[in-house]
């Protein structure tokens, strides 16, 4: 099956743009305000409206987001995901989802087997699972932090809906990461910057290639 990808934290045109002709299926924007990728959703809305018509599926990505972020996300941008990244509940995840009418990405801090475990009790409440790597202790950022867990946790794990693999993938390693995972969709972040919050769409086309190619 053909792996597909989300770029993710994007804040300028030109890195959308290369999300779009390296074909992602999926772009997402943060609206985290400790992270250096955060935006406001109006900026975001600005950003996404050449996707409108398109295929590319948009995804806003929080944190424990609160009823006013999601209200002004879908009075905005209009994603068509919300990604959870923090201490959401199955039943949070279902008051989102249906609030907003757009699907719900799960994602989860991963170590160790019980982590992946613990995703069960989402799979067939959020529209897909994402699996993560655990930050180190005292990060300020719960995803985007570069660090990566054993893919091979994933291995042989099936759920009722595609899930993604996320954590410190870049051009260079996520054909092996989607080898040892099994993964249908793969997530970046860091692995396609030059700095912290700035995409360089070299790396972008360079990383979507490689997904082709894995
Ligand atoms: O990217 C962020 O700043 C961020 C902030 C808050 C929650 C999640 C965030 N990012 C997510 O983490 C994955 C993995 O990032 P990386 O590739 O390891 O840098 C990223 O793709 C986002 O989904």
């Amino acid at each position: 099956m053909t792996t597909q990808a989300k770029i993710c934290g994007l804040s300028t045109a030109e890195s959308v743009a290369a999300a779009v002709a390296g074909g992602a299926a999926y772009v997402g924007f943060v609206f985290f305000a400790k992270s250096p990728r955060n935006l406001e959703p109006e900026a975001a809305a600005r950003l996404a409206a050449p996707l409108r018509q398109g295929p590319v599926r948009t995804v806003a990505v929080t944190v424990d987001p609160d009823d006013a972020l999601v209200d002004r996300l879908m009075a905005t941008l209009k994603p068509d995901l919300i990604q959870v990244h923090g201490k959401e509940t199955p039943s949070r995840v279902r008051e989102i989802s249906a609030r907003s009418g757009a699907g719900v990405i799960k994602a989860f801090s991963i170590s160790s087997a019980a982590d992946v475990d613990q995703a069960r009790a989402f799979d067939g409440v959020a529209e897909h699972l994402m699996f993560d790597a655990r930050p180190v202790e005292g990060s300020a950022l719960p995803g985007g932090t570069g660090a990566r867990f054993d893919w091979s946790l994933l291995e042989g794990r099936r759920f009722s809906r595609p899930h993604f693999l996320a954590g410190g993938l870049d051009p260079w390693n996520v054909a092996e990461a989607v080898r040892a995972s099994g993964a249908p969709l793969v997530d970046v972040s860091s692995g396609v910057e030059r700095g912290p919050g700035l995409k360089d769409p070299a790396l972008i086309t360079a990383f979507l290639d490689a997904v082709k190619r894995a």
